[in-house]
């Protein structure tokens, strides 16, 4: 026979398809009323309009059949300024320690902080955080990147992103794209309004992302830094001294120069460096010959001035092959070689 504490238990499987978390933890069902097999019941959303509702409803309505409902009628609510409030409280209170400070910094939290920089724009810097990211999701990680190059930041575009996240209240719920949580500031800037923040604002900003945004559980977060180094990278290296450093570069002698100014500043600030990444290291010709269009070298050089390695050489894409995207196919050869860098990266960061 069909109970109260039944329906509950078999809702507390289903989840709120932003937040990752059950529905029943959310204290989002209301009004459990059965007849038989005839089960009815009100769902309150976050916010109104919610556009994973569908989602929620079949879940719901295929979890209550599982345990014999023959129909269920489901209405859907929306949360009060209070109970929005009181779930902001709980979001926080597990992302946050007693002080305040992000659970996910904890030595023990599991999260392993990636910084993506590079001395110099243009290198490519943007395209590897998204596309390690990417494959490292598509290895079943659990990934997040946070675009924090602040004044530039390309990370929506790249990644195709066209919606705004939701936000309960002040709490921030990342945009899911290719199986990642994205965080970006050009969420919240207008396209021709460029961030002007100094100093200090910066530093609460980052702190913020961390804070107020729910992240959820995370394997590895990816920070695309902005290029040289800057007030961010500083701040970057105060606040998350456990982040493990990848340095981009082009195999062109001065763009390696300047890229050895931002690793020598992982040094500096006791960052480890995982390795140096050649970018656009050669194009692949239809006869299989290489073709290196901006020199050769440039990565290793860089390397040996920051005693480590280079982790790995990026060609250039067929950008036709890949529809012009910026986030390469799996299948391609580009792809391919971020396939490998994502295991290698899971089996030593
Ligand atoms: N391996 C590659 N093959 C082809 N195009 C590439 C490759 N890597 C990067 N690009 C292209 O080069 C341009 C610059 O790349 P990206 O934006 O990633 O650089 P960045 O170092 O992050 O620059 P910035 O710091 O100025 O944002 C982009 O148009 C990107 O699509």
């Amino acid at each position: 026979m069909l109970t109260h504490e039944k329906v509950m238990d078999a809702l507390k499987h289903v989840e709120d398809p932003e937040l990752h978390k059950s529905i029943v933890e959310l204290n989002m069902v209301r009004n459990i009323k059965i007849e038989g097999t005839h089960i009815q019941l009100e769902v309150v959303l976050t916010i109104q309009g919610c556009p994973l509702k569908a989602k929620i409803q079949e879940d719901i309505e295929n979890s209550l059949k599982a345990i014999g409902a023959s129909t269920v009628s489901l209405q859907f609510g929306s949360m009060t300024k209070e109970e929005r409030e009181a779930l902001t409280k709980l979001l926080k209170s597990n992302a946050t320690t007693e002080t305040g400070m992000p659970n996910m910094l904890r030595p023990d939290s599991g999260v392993t902080f990636i910084a993506v920089t590079s001395g110099k724009g243009g290198v490519g810097k943007s395209t590897v955080t998204i596309n390690l990211a990417v494959s490292l999701a598509r290895m079943g990680k659990r990934v997040g990147i946070l675009d924090a190059d602040i004044y530039g930041f390309s990370v929506p575009a790249m990644m195709a992103i066209s919606q705004k996240p939701t936000m309960i209240d002040q709490t921030v719920i990342p945009v899911v794209s290719h199986g990642v949580k994205v965080m970006s500031m050009g969420f919240f800037a207008a396209d021709d309004n460029p961030v002007m923040w100094r100093g200090p604002m910066l530093n609460k900003w980052i702190k913020n992302f961390l804070v107020n945004t729910h992240w959820g559980e995370l394997d590895y977060l990816l920070l695309d830094l902005p290029p040289g180094t800057g007030d961010v990278a500083i701040d970057v290296a105060a606040m998350i001294p456990q982040a493990k450093e990848i340095v981009v570069t082009t195999p062109h002698n001065v763009a390696s120069f300047v890229a050895s100014r931002a690793g020598a500043m992982a040094k500096h600030t006791q960052h480890e460096i995982l390795g140096v990444i050649e970018n656009m290291a050669y194009f692949e010709e239809q006869d299989g010959s290489r073709n290196y269009l901006f020199g050769k070298g440039g990565g290793a050089i860089l390397a040996q001035r920051l005693e480590t390695e280079v982790i790995s050489t990026i060609p250039f894409s067929n950008r036709k092959e890949n529809n012009d995207a910026s986030v390469f196919d799996e299948e391609s050869y580009v792809g391919e070689t971020f396939t490998s860098l994502a295991e290698d990266i899971i089996n030593q960061a």
